[in-house]
């Protein structure tokens, strides 16, 4: 495990990188931390995320988009912590909005980088089978990949309203045809690049990347996603990932 400093490289070989945005506040979990910094059995749930990317054989770098005044503060809680000899990480400050951290975690990738997974701090015990099923689909040609997994509850449109006033109903999606999205997502890293350079998206920001790529009109692809690889929004997704980590430890038998 080393860090480095971010400016570009000449390319040696081509790399596949990590870039794990994290500069989010956590809002929707209550007041405390940055939603990054938080514990999760004991250690921060960026730390499970930057491990859960460094897992993959394939990833040699990782960059974390720390919140914009946090980032000394995180690269020392990174390197505090142990990662594989195989992984480098950078750390550079976020942005206001996802999109923008994402945009500031590309603009710090080395050349030599032509696969790009971004991966949610907040998803930090996505398996490692996951991350290297969207590696796979990537280097066999695909430019953009997303696991995803069918949805247990019917989805309406509606028309909102104010909080808390009824909202009249336009249109029940045919489920089945419907998939929840998770991260890593994997891209062609020109592809990528492209999108969040040419999409405009208005209002909070696209929700996801692979939905800048989508505007661009390149194809996506879904992969199958996996149940704990859930996203940690609300304080009842802590409870899960609390009982995830421990029922991994108990079968790991530490
Ligand atoms: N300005 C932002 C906002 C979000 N994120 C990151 O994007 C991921 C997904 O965002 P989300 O779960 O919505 O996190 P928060 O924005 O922190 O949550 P909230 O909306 O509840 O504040 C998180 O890892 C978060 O840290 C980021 O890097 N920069
Ligand atoms: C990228 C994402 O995790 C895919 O489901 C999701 O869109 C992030 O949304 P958030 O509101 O920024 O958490």
């Amino acid at each position: 495990m080393s860090s480095m400093s971010p400016t570009p490289e000449r390319p040696r070989s081509s790399r596949t990188a990590a870039v794990i945005p994290a500069a989010g506040r956590g809002v929707r979990l209550g007041p405390g931390a940055p939603k990054a910094l938080r514990v999760l059995g004991g250690t921060p749930m960026l730390i499970h995320a930057v491990r859960a990317m460094a897992a993959s054989r394939a990833v040699g770098l990782v960059v974390v988009v720390a919140p914009p005044d946090g980032a000394p503060e995180v690269k020392n809680l990174i390197d505090a912590h142990v990662l594989p000899d195989h992984t480098d990480y950078l750390v550079v400050p976020g942005g206001a909005t996802r999109q923008e951290s994402v945009g500031l975690g590309l603009d710090a990738l080395p050349e030599d980088v032509s696969v790009v997974l971004v991966h949610d701090a907040a998803r930090p015990l996505v398996p490692v089978d996951t991350v290297d099923a969207v590696i796979e689909a990537v280097r066999a040609g695909a430019p953009a990949v997303v696991p995803a997994l069918p949805l247990a509850d019917t989805v309406k449109e509606v028309e909102p309203g104010p909080p808390g006033d009824p909202e009249p109903v336009l249109s029940t999606p045919v489920r089945s045809r419907l998939r929840a999205v998770q991260t890593p997502q994997g891209f062609d890293r020109d592809t990528l690049v492209r999108a969040h350079a040419e999409v405009a998206v208005d209002g909070e920001g696209a929700t996801d990347d692979a939905g800048m790529v989508e505007r661009l009109g390149s194809p996506v692809v879904v992969v199958p996603g996996h149940a704990e690889a859930f996203k940690v929004t609300r304080p009842l997704d802590l409870v899960l990932a609390e009982a995830v980590l421990a029922r991994r430890r108990a079968n790991d038998g530490f």
